[in-house]
C-alpha cells in the first residue's frame, strides 16, 4: 500500500514549483491535493471529487503547471470553468503557482475584447482558462491552436458536462488530440449520470473521492427560516448576526436587482451580480467585493460554483436552490480552507417539501431557527456601541475632550453626560444641516446609470411619476431619462444618466421641487 503524503516536499515537484506554493502559505497538501497530484503528474486522467474550499484548484493547478515545458510557447493545457469570474480566479491562482516558472496564463471570456486576447495568443500562451463560448468563439475564427494541447480540465465538471454545455464542451474537444490528451475533471458534486457521461471522453480515469458522507463542509452552521416576509427576516438577521462579509443568492436577475434596491433603500450597502451586467460593471462589483470594500454581494448562481473569497462569513438562501447541488455550491463559498462559516436558508411555508428534499439529497441537516425579535435586535445594538465604546476606552487617546466633561460635570450628572455623549457618537446632531452627498455609485442598476438618493418625509404622499416629472422639468432635461424612481418607507432614489447627474443632483440640494420638501441625504451605511 502506498504510503500517505503529508507534505508538497515528498510529491516529485519541482523547486521553482515547491518554491511558488510556499509563497502562496501552503504548509501542506490537503487531501484532495495528496492523493490527485501524483496521479496526475503521472499522466492519468482523473475524476476528483472533493468538498468545497478543499484546494481542487491547486489539485489540478499544481501538476499541470509542472508538466509544461519550458520554452515550449504552444497552448499545452487548457482548462474549461462555467463562468468568468472564476475563469479569472483559476487564472490568478495558476499564475501564483507558475511565478518562478514563468508560466504563460491567459484567461479567456466573453464581455472582453476579443482583439486583446487575439494578440495575447499570438504572443504566445502554455495555459487558457477559458469559458466554453468565447473559446468557441477563438475556434470558428481560427485565431487559436489547441492541436499542442495535452492536458484538458473541466473545473466544476458536472455542470460543464450538464445540458447546457456539452455541445460546446465535444465541439471543443474535436480540436484536441484524443491519443495523447490527458484529462480532468474536478467538482464537490458528482452526479452518477455525468460521471457516466464522463468517462465517455476520458481513459481509465481514475476516482478520488474524499469524503463520501456529506456534499457539504461540516465547518459550516446551516440554519434556516420560515417566513412569509423574506425582505423584513432578512433585515432582521442582517442586524443582529456578527458578520464579514454576505454572498446572497436570488434565483433571477430581477430578483437580484429588486432585493439590491431594497436593501439599499434600506440603508444596507449591497450590490448586485448576473449575467445581464456589463463585464465591467461585473468585474468593478467583484473588486470591490473582493477588497472589502462592499459588504453584501447579492448574486444569481453565477457566483455559486468555485468562487474563492476571503472572508466570507454568511451564505444566504433568499431564494431556496434549484436543487441539491446548487445548494451545496453556493453554502460552499463560505466555510473554506478551513475556516467556519453561516449558511442561511430562507423558505416560504410551500417550500418546506424542497427543503427536506434538498437537505436528504445533500446529506446533511438544516437546523430551524426563529428570526431575531426586535428586542434582540436592541440588544445587538447595545452590544455594538459598548464594543466600541470599550475600544475607543483602551485606545485612551481621548484626553482633548476631559475639560468638556469637567465642564458639564459642574452642573449635570456624569453618567448623564456619558449617556448624552453617546446618544451623540451613535445618532449624530439631529439639528445640524446633513452633509448631503447623494451620489451613490450604483452597479446594480441599469449600464450608466446613477441613483441619486433623497429622503422624502413620511407624511408627504407624493406619487413616483410627480417626482420623475418634477426633476426632469427643474432640471431642464427630458422626462423619460430619468429611469426609475423606488419608493421606500423613507429612502427614495432616482436613477439617472451619468452624464445628467449633477444637474439633477444640484436640484435635489436645492431641497425642494415644486414645493415637496425634499432632504438629499446619504444612503445610511452600516
Ligand atoms: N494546501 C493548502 N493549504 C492552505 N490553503 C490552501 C491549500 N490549497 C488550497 N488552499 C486555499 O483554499 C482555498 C480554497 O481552494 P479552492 O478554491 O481550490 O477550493 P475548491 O475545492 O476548488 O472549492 P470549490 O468546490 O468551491 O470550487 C483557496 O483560498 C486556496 O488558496
Ligand atoms: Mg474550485
Amino acid at each position: 500500500m502506498k504510503k500517505d503524503i503529508t507534505t508538497f516536499g515528498e510529491i516529485v515537484l519541482s523547486k521553482k514549483v515547491l518554491a511558488a506554493i510556499s509563497d502562496m502559505g501552503f504548509e501542506e497538501p490537503s487531501p484532495i491535493q495528496s492523493q490527485t497530484i501524483p496521479l496526475v503528474l503521472e499522466g492519468h486522467d482523473v475524476i476528483g471529487q472533493a468538498q468545497t474550499g478543499t484546494g481542487k484548484t491547486a489539485a489540478f493547478g499544481i501538476p499541470t503547471i509542472e508538466r509544461i515545458i519550458d520554452g515550449n510557447r504552444h497552448i499545452q493545457a487548457l482548462v474549461l470553468t462555467p463562468t468568468r469570474e472564476l475563469a479569472i480566479q483559476i487564472s490568478e491562482e495558476f499564475t501564483k503557482i507558475g511565478k518562478y516558472k514563468k508560466v504563460k496564463t491567459l484567461p479567456i471570456y466573453g464581455g472582453q475584447s476579443i482583439d486583446r486576447q487575439i494578440r495575447a495568443l499570438k504572443y504566445g500562451v502554455q495555459i487558457v482558462i477559458g469559458t466554453p463560448g468565447r473559446l468557441l468563439d477563438h475556434i470558428r475564427r481560427n485565431t487559436i491552436k489547441l492541436n499542442a494541447v495535452k492536458t484538458l480540465i473541466l473545473d466544476e465538471a458536472d455542470e460543464m458536462l450538464d445540458m447546457g454545455f456539452v455541445d460546446d464542451i465535444e465541439a471543443i474537444l474535436e480540436q484536441l488530440s484524443s491519443t495523447e490528451r490527458q484529462t480532468l475533471l474536478f467538482s464537490a458534486t458528482m452526479p452518477a449520470p455525468i460521471a457516466k457521461l464522463a468517462e465517455k471522453y476520458m481513459t481509465n480515469p481514475k476516482k478520488v473521492t474524499i469524503s463520501r458522507e456529506n456534499l457539504t463542509v461540516p465547518l459550516i452552521d446551516q440554519i434556516y427560516y420560515e417566513t412569509r416576509e423574506k425582505l423584513e427576516g432578512l433585515c432582521r438577521v442582517l442586524d443582529v448576526e456578527e458578520t464579514g462579509k454576505i454572498i446572497i443568492f436570488c434565483r433571477t436577475k430581477k430578483g437580484v436587482d429588486d432585493l439590491v434596491a431594497s436593501l439599499q433603500a434600506r440603508g444596507y450597502m449591497s450590490d448586485g451580480l448576473h449575467g445581464d451586467l456589463s463585464q465591467s460593471q461585473r468585474d468593478r462589483v467583484m473588486k470591490k467585493f473582493r477588497d472589502g470594500k462592499l459588504e453584501i454581494l447579492v448574486a444569481t448562481d453565477v457566483a455559486a460554483r468555485g468562487i474563492d473569497i476571503d472572508d466570507i462569513t454568511h451564505v444566504v438562501n433568499y431564494d431556496i436552490p434549484q436543487d441539491h447541488e446548487s445548494y451545496v455550491h453556493r453554502i460552499g463559498r463560505t466555510g473554506r480552507a478551513g475556516k467556519k462559516g453561516v449558511a442561511i436558508t430562507f423558505i416560504e411555508p410551500r417550500e418546506y417539501r424542497q427543503l427536506k428534499l434538498i437537505e436528504r439529497l445533500a446529506k446533511t441537516k438544516l437546523v430551524r431557527k426563529q428570526l431575531p425579535s426586535s428586542a434582540d435586535i436592541l440588544e445587538r445594538q447595545r452590544e455594538i456601541i459598548k464594543t466600541r465604546l470599550l475600544k475607543t476606552l483602551e485606545n485612551n487617546n481621548f484626553a482633548d475632550y476631559h475639560t468638556i466633561v469637567s465642564d458639564l460635570t459642574v452642573d449635570y450628572d456624569l453618567i448623564d453626560v456619558a449617556a448624552a455623549a453617546l446618544k451623540l457618537s451613535v445618532e449624530g446632531f439631529k439639528e445640524k444641516e446633513e452633509e448631503p452627498i447623494s451620489k451613490i455609485e450604483n452597479t446594480g442598476g441599469a449600464p450608466g446609470m446613477v441613483r441619486l438618493f433623497m429622503n422624502i418625509g413620511r407624511s408627504q404622499k407624493i406619487r413616483p411619476e410627480d417626482i420623475v416629472r418634477a426633476f426632469a422639468s427643474e432640471a431642464d432635461i427630458p422626462g423619460n431619462i430619468i429611469g426609475v424612481i423606488n419608493i421606500y418607507d423613507r429612502f427614495t432614489f432616482v436613477e439617472v444618466p451619468e452624464d445628467v447627474a449633477e444637474r439633477v443632483l444640484s436640484v435635489m440640494h436645492k431641497n425642494t421641487v415644486k414645493g415637496y420638501k425634499i432632504n438629499v441625504e446619504p444612503a445610511k451605511s452600516r
